[in-house]
């Protein structure tokens, strides 16, 4: 479940792209923690690598209140990352709207909208410091769906950096895919890097379930990898680390970089689209 970032993410390098007639649906995060993988999905579009055109995606949140337009906005944020350096259509891309009309009703068509492409293929995730997945607080029921939350005062601190530190230009609340929403996705990567994040990686994988560390979640999902640097590692038992860093090099010798990418592709059937 532990991996170094750059060895999943090459499993990327030789894959091909899906078909029109099965687009992959993807979800995806916002934060510092995926711009490493969107700089990788541009140069391997700009590469000729992979493309967009049947991909689908759904991010995980955006703040309420907050302009469309507005530089800290999720929209902008997506766009600025990725979606404008990749033929992506944009009637593919799906972003909660923060400033509807009726916010229930936003998050109850997000989720109908995701059922009707048959649910995601995989939800790549960022947590914040108090190990929340999406927008997805401490407490938050882990069968939660796509609904309005409140932040908690440390998330809306620890975003006071993208708001020039002034933690009042923090909107307060936010749309959500909920738990449940992500753990319906057939394989979860959840990206837990630096040492402010430590915390959060020992409760999500050294102790049990719990809806006070939403990420923990991932521990029933049958497809789930975490991606994390060693500043991230800081708080684990060194036996937790020795244990993962100890599997992940058997598996390079029984298998090898060039066959890990068949299995892969074996078993999305898909030819992996990232
Ligand atoms: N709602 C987002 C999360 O989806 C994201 O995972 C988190 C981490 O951000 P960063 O990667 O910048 O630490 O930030 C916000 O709280």
């Amino acid at each position: 479940m532990l991996h170094a970032p750059a060895q999943y993410f090459s499993l990327a390098s030789t894959s091909s792209s899906p078909p029109a007639e099965r687009p992959f649906v993807i979800g995806l995060p916002t934060g510092a923690s995926p711009i490493g993988v969107y700089k990788r999905l541009v140069n391997l579009y700009n590469d000729g690598k992979v493309s967009f055109k049947h991909v689908v995606s759904f991010n995980m949140d955006e703040y309420v209140g907050l302009p469309r337009d507005h530089p800290e906005s999720y929209h902008s944020f997506m766009w600025n990352h990725l979606f404008k350096h990749i033929d992506i259509p944009p009637e593919n891309v799906n972003i909660l709207n923060g400033n509807a009309d009726d916010l229930q009703e936003e998050c109850q068509q997000y989720e109908d909208k995701i059922k009707s492409y048959g649910g995601i293929e995989l939800f790549m995730g960022g947590i914040g410091p108090d190990g929340h997945i999406a927008f997805n607080e401490p407490g938050s029921s882990l069968q939660s769906r796509t609904r309005v939350k409140t932040l908690a005062y440390e998330t809306i601190l620890a975003n006071a950096r993208f708001f020039g530190g002034d933690v009042s230009k923090v909107p307060k609340l936010a749309l959500t895919v909920g738990v449940g929403t992500v753990m319906d996705a057939r394989e979860v990567v959840v990206i837990i890097t630096g040492a402010n994040k430590a915390i959060a990686l020992a409760k999500c994988i050294e102790e049990g379930v719990n809806h006070m560390w939403t990420v923990s979640a991932i521990q029933t999902h049958p497809r789930s990898l975490v991606v994390c640097d060693d500043d991230a590692t800081l708080e684990l038992h060194v036996k937790t680390v020795r244990y993962f860093k100890s599997i992940e090099q058997v598996q390079d010798e029984m298998i090898g970089r060039e066959n890990l990418e068949v299995l892969h592709r074996k078993q999305t059937g898909l030819g992996a689209s990232i």
